[in-house]
């Protein structure tokens, strides 16, 4: 069996925005000045600023969208959506893809992108604003790449960033400033989101609100038995499934969580670190919290997407059954890795 990996001990919480200022200097790029996705020529102007050769570009993606392009000198590659600042694609050095779009997806930004890494930010929901909050329905801004730790071995890196608008100020009028990193490393997709509150250190009020990163990962068919959720067994969930705006708790008393036979919606509480959905293929997927999430919420749409609910499930890294509180000034930072794994040979 494969170590469980633990709950990292949480870091000191990181200067907002942060910079890696740490690594080193030799093939490093952190560029200080920010641009805007509505900029003339966004991917020029994009890759003029940001660009690390072999590395990090930036390109249209669907829909003409602006999209940033990891690559990992191994041939795992990570493409990632300024709108929504969603990571649509993860591809092991193989060619093999890990994440799931669905085909209904929007890139027209008439709606948030449908599949991949989608962000819910600052209402997982159901609640007072829209579903998923607004994080999903907007431009983020680069604010940084980089591709350094070990020029041996870089890890290419994009980070975002996304600060109050009129937009988001309709739905939540906080004062806060949440940056986004996308890091391609060796074996593993590494997302952090940072949610700083901008509110007066001394004087300010302290912001809350819930958040999750929506995974949605490919599976051979949902129905099959080798495909299902591992790592929940005797936690609390809430079941969206009996009712959303109001879910009964059950307790998971069973090992793994199967898919096919209906629809599933649970919000895991206070689960560990790693849970691991098993794709049906002799691989696994870890979805490691490693920090800050405090549930998982497993979803499958079953036939309410007939044309592809078959072909991914969700295991999404969230903070939904307690709001994250942030104190003035302070952050919070919170982690997700995500890994494959070979199930044969690691027993798991
Ligand atoms: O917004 P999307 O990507 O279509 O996902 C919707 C689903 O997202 C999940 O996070 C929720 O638990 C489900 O209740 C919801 O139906």
């Amino acid at each position: 069996m494969r170590a469980n990996g633990a709950r990292a001990s949480p870091r000191a919480a990181p200067t907002h925005p942060r910079h890696k200022k740490h690594r080193a200097p030799s093939i490093r790029a952190i560029r200080a000045s920010a641009i805007g996705p509505s900029a003339k020529s966004t991917i020029d102007a994009l890759n003029e600023k940001f660009a690390i050769p072999g590395s990090v570009t930036f390109e249209n993606g669907r829909g003409d969208l602006p999209t940033a392009l990891l690559t990992h000198k191994n041939g795992s590659t990570s493409r990632v959506y300024l709108f929504g600042a969603t990571v649509t694609s993860w591809t092991q050095p193989s060619g093999d893809e890990v994440l799931y779009v669905r085909p209904d997806a929007a890139f027209d930004k008439t709606k948030p992108i449908g599949g991949g890494a989608p962000l819910c930010f600052p209402q997982f929901g159901p609640g007072a604003m829209q579903q998923h909050g607004f994080a999903r329905n907007v431009d983020w801004e680069v604010i940084g790449t980089s591709a350094d730790v070990n020029p041996d071995d870089p890890e290419p890196a994009v980070m975002m960033r996304l600060k109050p608008n009129e937009y988001t100020r309709a739905m939540w009028d906080e004062a806060f400033e949440a940056t986004y990193e996308v890091t391609l490393r060796r074996e593993k997709l590494k997302m952090e989101l940072c949610v700083k509150n901008t509110n007066e250190e001394t004087s300010g009020k302290a912001i809350d609100f819930t958040a999750a990163i929506h995974t949605y990962i490919e599976v051979t068919d949902c129905a099959n038995a080798g495909v299902f959720a591992r790592g929940l067994s005797g936690k609390t969930y809430l079941d969206k499934n009996v009712d959303a705006n109001d879910p009964p708790k059950k307790v998971q008393d069973s090992r793994d969580v199967f898919f096919g036979l209906d629809l599933v919606d649970r919000v895991y509480l206070d689960t560990e670190p790693e849970t691991l959905l098993h794709v049906g293929s002799g691989a696994a997927v870890s979805v490691e919290n490693t920090a800050g999430w405090t549930d998982t919420v497993i979803w499958n749409p079953h036939t309410n997407m007939k044309e592809c609910y078959k072909n991914f499930c969700c295991v999404e890294s969230a903070a939904v059954s307690r709001p994250v509180v942030v104190a003035p000034g302070k952050v919070w930072r919170a982690e997700t890795n995500l890994t494959v794994i070979d199930v044969v040979s690691n027993d798991v």
